[in-house]
């Protein structure tokens, strides 16, 4: 799907990827590898920033999520796209140690902080996350593996969103849950303004002290080339859950999609 500009088709490992944007000094081609790279680089300041950026509030959206997803005691759940873990640590506080959380990440740097994190706290029901260095888009599990699936800012950042929602829906047990938090590409020409405006005038200048700046100017991109939480519904709906519901949350700014296998 193209977001932006041409779409002509550009080799790249032999994969055929469109072009997404015309940048002023070149061809803008967003792919996995190009992602995993910007995760790595941001991996070191990421939690630091979410916490600064967002005055803490993605805490509660992420604890939201983890609510959303039904994970209960004894559950053997996974987080995909887990980063440094947040919502893999939430998860594993619910499903206690007598369960199982399997945080899967494609960067290394990323998974590094959450390892590090994980062995720097001593509640018991931690020792039951283990790191998995993987694709959200082929995913190392059996079928009906897992009893709850938590993806937080993940699916945005997916390069094939259909694929990684039948993988989902692959892994998944009958009857259980897929909650997935992320920016929410609002209906509302406000909310998009000041969504963008964030972005641009607090978001970015913060990021630029860490020379950070290209990084998170992919946040504007990536939100624009989302999904609206309707269309996030069929998603779901298409990839054969038998039900989906988006709620936005804060003000619209953020959203959460959940879905029934
Ligand atoms: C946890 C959050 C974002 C995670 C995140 C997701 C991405 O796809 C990125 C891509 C590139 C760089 C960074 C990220 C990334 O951090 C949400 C909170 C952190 C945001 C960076 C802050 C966004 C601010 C909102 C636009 C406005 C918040 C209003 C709030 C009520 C104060
Ligand atoms: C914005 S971070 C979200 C991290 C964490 N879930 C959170 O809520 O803070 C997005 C994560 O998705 C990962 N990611 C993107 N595409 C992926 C893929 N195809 N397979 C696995 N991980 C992927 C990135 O490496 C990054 O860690």
């Amino acid at each position: 799907m193209t977001v932006l500009g041409l779409a002509l088709p550009v080799t790249f490992t032999g994969q055929q990827l469109p072009v997404t944007s015309r940048s002023r000094h070149s061809l803008v081609v967003k792919c996995s590898s190009e992602r995993q790279i910007l995760f790595n680089r941001i991996a070191p300041v990421y939690d630091n920033l979410n916490d600064l950026l967002s005055l803490g509030q993605h805490r509660i959206w992420k604890n939201m999520a983890v609510s959303w997803s039904g994970a209960k005691t004894g559950d053997h759940v996974l987080d995909l796209c887990c980063g440094s873990g947040d919502l893999s640590f939430l998860l594993s506080e619910k499903v206690g140690f007598n369960g199982k959380v399997m945080g899967l990440d494609f960067s290394s740097e990323q998974l590094a902080v959450a390892s590090s994190r994980q062995n720097l706290r001593d509640r018991s029901c931690y020792k039951c996350i283990e790191w998995i260095e993987g694709d959200a888009l082929d995913l190392p599990f059996d079928d009906c593996k897992f009893d709850a699936i938590t993806m937080g800012y993940g699916l945005r950042n997916v390069v094939d969103r259909d694929r990684a929602m039948r993988e989902m829906y692959r892994v998944l047990k009958p009857g259980s849950r897929v909650s997935i938090l992320d920016f929410n590409k609002s209906n509302q020409p406000m909310t998009r303004f000041m969504q963008e405006w964030m972005i641009d005038n607090v978001v970015v200048p913060v990021a630029s002290f860490y020379s950070l700046a290209k990084e998170y100017e992919y946040l504007k991109y990536s939100i624009n080339g989302y999904l609206t939480g309707q269309e996030l519904e069929a998603l779901a709906l298409e990839a054969g859950f038998s039900s989906a519901r988006h709620y936005e949350i804060s003000g619209g700014f953020m959203g959460n999609l959940v879905a029934v296998r």
